[in-house]
């Protein structure tokens, strides 16, 4: 078997398209662009690469986006009196604070301070609590994004047992609950977990999510399996790769997400569908 490819970029490129078309009908009915609002504090390169991508993707479909850089030494209560005025700012329909943020600021209080409707990032606990009770409102990201490239597969996922390798709040976990929502038989894996070389050889759907090059070996991988792999780290040499080894499990599975170009522009994509939802949700009040 050789997998064919979940190709992420293209499928992302198809998402833009969709969302600027319904950008231009707001427009045309004399409604407001979306607006998203991009925090960055300090100057770490690989965020600073993200917000980027983010920003570019944003003036793609219409959006307009404001970018507030602040800097490293960026106290607490600065970043929460930003947060309180973009809250109360009507054009703005998402608000993204980029992680990790410098150690002097509590994240969790950071990002409970987003009003619910515009946590574009769906990090805040009223939205994970929603989802967590099978009535989604704003969806993690990259979640969301791996299950809009699982549904182009056109398999149906009832009944499938899914591993997620990783028990992250912003991926492994709302992962596991977007598959138990679709109805797959989730197991969480982690660095505690015993015979994980088992378990994924057991999987009809594995998602790699440890940050560490090559984790996922071939050897692992059950025939016809779908491998995602949401792993960004890169080389000494500069190289992107992801937490699979691509080449060996690509001979086993059925689908499999490339790095980059596979789950990293879907994640983005998926930033663009949130903000517009929120923009929506504004408009209606
Ligand atoms: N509040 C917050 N929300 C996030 O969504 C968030 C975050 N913080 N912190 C960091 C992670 C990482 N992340 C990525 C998004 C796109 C690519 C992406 O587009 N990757 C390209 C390659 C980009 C490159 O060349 O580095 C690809 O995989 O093809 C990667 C990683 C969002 N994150």
């Amino acid at each position: 078997m050789t997998a064919q490819l979940l190709d992420g970029k293209s499928i992302a490129a198809d998402i833009r398209q969709q969302i600027k078309t319904r950008v231009d009908a707001l427009l045309a009915a004399g409604q407001r662009a979306p607006g998203l609002a991009v925090v960055l504090v300090g100057e770490n390169p690989a965020s600073q690469v993200y917000v980027r991508n983010k920003r570019k993707a944003c003036a793609e479909v219409g959006f307009r986006s404001e970018l507030h850089e602040l800097p490293a030494s960026t106290t607490q209560d600065e970043l929460l009196a930003l947060i309180d005025r973009l809250n109360a700012d009507a054009t703005i329909d998402g608000i993204l604070v980029q992680l990790p943020l410098p150690e002097q600021i509590d994240e969790a209080l950071v990002t409970e301070r987003i009003l619910p409707t515009k946590d574009v990032d769906g990090f805040h606990p009223y939205n994970v609590g929603r989802l967590v009770l099978r009535m989604p409102l704003l969806r993690p990201c990259t979640p969301k994004g791996v299950m809009t490239m699982l549904a182009r597969t056109g398999q149906s996922l009832a009944g499938l047992d899914a591993v997620v390798i990783g028990q992250s709040n912003i991926v492994g976990r709302p992962m596991a609950l977007e598959l138990l929502a679709a109805r797959c038989t989730v197991t969480i894996c982690h660095s505690r977990t015993k015979d994980l070389a088992e378990k994924v050889r057991g999987a009809d759907i594995v998602v790699a999510a440890v940050g560490r090059p090559g984790f996922v070996p071939g050897e692992w991988i059950k025939a016809g399996a779908t491998v995602i792999d949401v792993g960004i780290n890169r080389t000494d040499a500069g190289k992107l790769v992801g937490d699979v080894d691509f080449a060996g499990c690509a001979e086993r599975a059925a689908w499999i997400t490339p790095v980059p170009g596979g789950v990293g522009p879907m994640t983005i994509a998926s930033l663009l569908e949130n903000t517009l939802q929120a923009a929506e949700l504004h408009a209606a009040g």
